[in-house]
């Protein structure tokens, strides 16, 4: 058993023959407890003291406007610079998410960066495991190449004084148990959409977690695909819409947890389905965690519309993709095209994560963009989902 782990109690055996498997392989399957992955023990150095969270005491003025001009539009329609380099690459389905092997993300060239940079907003999230390198001052500096990183007003940042723009996630052994305070619904989020100029390329590296198996994964919803899903009136409809995105209810949060609000919440006017400059894509806009508002429409049209929305986000699972984190493991998303949502229920095991991530384009829509399934079947002569459902069978059983 590798150090640092607390021995489970194991059954008696049960006579069940485990002659011809290996030795190694023969140990863990005793250990086996069902729903119970080995705790590890706390060492008594942690290695990443430095970046536990700490809620300072300290004010920011409003952010201002900030240049951005986005890296993927550099970036090889092959990805040739990035994937000359890899050992495998292999997408999760088809609407979102992809795995990259072989790849160090702390030794990347600018034309690997590019690259980088076009496949997350073509994927909607990238995967890489086991990062060793790749420590929180390299991610910083490759936050940094993308844009300007974003300082959070509420959330954790590391201990360690000057990594303000450092979002930490952290649940102890101690922490209590988080599904409580959310609906599942609501779990789903894009990352800060209230701001004038919300996040694009966002990196988040897990130090510490639950070993494979033990819970804490993070899904991520694709919103290419969220608007591919819906009508073409309803298209249409959504696409004269703006949406109230507000960073009251976290401010609100904070205050009641005695935390310091470091800016003051703003609340912002975005449109309902954005074009992605890189892919030249129309997503759809929404964010079950921080729109408030449908913008012009009686209450209960825009209740009913964010009720739709949150259904579709949240519960398509065609267009979502669950990842199973390991220990230095990375995802690289783009947080202007997907929703994602953190799952609870791992404790006791400790799960310590760090995020980055730079502040993209005001969002915009162009009329003349096309959707994800439109361009590829054009391109790739792909065939587009029938939306109607007439002559489908009842798949219950
Ligand atoms: O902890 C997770 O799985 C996701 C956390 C999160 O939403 C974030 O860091 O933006
Ligand atoms: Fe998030």
């Amino acid at each position: 058993m590798a150090p640092g782990l607390v021995e489970p109690t194991v059954p008696e055996s049960n006579g069940t023959s485990l002659v011809g498997l290996k030795p190694s392989l023969r140990t863990n399957a005793l250990n086996y407890t069902p729903g119970r992955s080995p705790v590890k023990k706390h060492d008594e150095t942690y290695p990443y003291e430095d970046l536990r969270p700490r809620f300072p005491d300290v004010k920011w003025p409003p952010l201002t406007g900030v240049p951005y001009s986005d890296k993927g539009l550099l970036g090889d329609p092959n990805f040739k610079h990035l994937l000359s380099s890899a050992t495998d690459v292999f997408d999760y389905n088809p609407k979102i998410g992809t795995e990259i092997h072989g790849i160090d993300l702390a030794n990347l060239t600018d034309l690997q960066k590019n690259d980088l940079a076009r496949l997350i907003a073509t994927r909607g999230v990238v995967f890489f495991r086991n990062q060793k390198n790749f420590d929180i001052e390299k991610q910083r500096e490759l936050g940094r190449y993308f844009g300007e990183l974003h300082k959070h007003a509420t959330t954790a940042c590391p201990r360690r004084e000057g990594l303000e723009d450092v979002h930490v996630v952290y649940t102890g052994e101690d922490s209590p148990d988080l599904r409580a305070l959310f609906t599942p619904t609501f779990l789903w989020h894009s990352d800060v959409t209230y701001e004038v100029q919300p996040p694009s390329y966002t990196s988040l590296k897990v130090l510490t977690g639950p070993p494979r198996g033990g819970g804490g994964d993070t899904l991520w919803s694709s919103q290419y695909a969220a608007y591919d899903m819906l009508s073409p009136a309803m298209q249409k409809y959504l696409e004269s819409l703006t949406a109230l995105h507000s960073a009251d209810l976290q401010a609100q949060g904070s205050r009641e947890l005695g935390r310091t609000v470091r800016r003051e919440p703003v609340t912002t006017e975005h449109p309902l389905v954005r074009t992605n400059p890189v892919t030249g894509w129309k997503s759809l806009f929404f964010n079950p965690g921080f729109v408030t508002k449908i913008v012009g429409v009686p209450k209960t049209e825009s209740d009913a519309i964010i009720a739709l929305l949150n259904e579709i986000v949240a519960t398509s699972p065609e267009i979502q993709v669950r990842f199973q984190w390991g220990e230095g493991d990375v995802a690289f998303w783009d947080n202007r095209v997907c929703n994602h949502s953190a799952s609870y229920g791992f404790a006791p095991h400790r799960r310590h994560a760090v995020r980055v991530c730079c502040q993209a384009e005001k969002p915009y829509l162009d009329p003349n963009s096309k959707s994800q399934e439109d361009d590829l079947a054009e391109r790739y002569g792909l065939r587009k989902a029938n939306k109607d459902g007439a002559g489908v069978v009842n798949y219950n059983d």
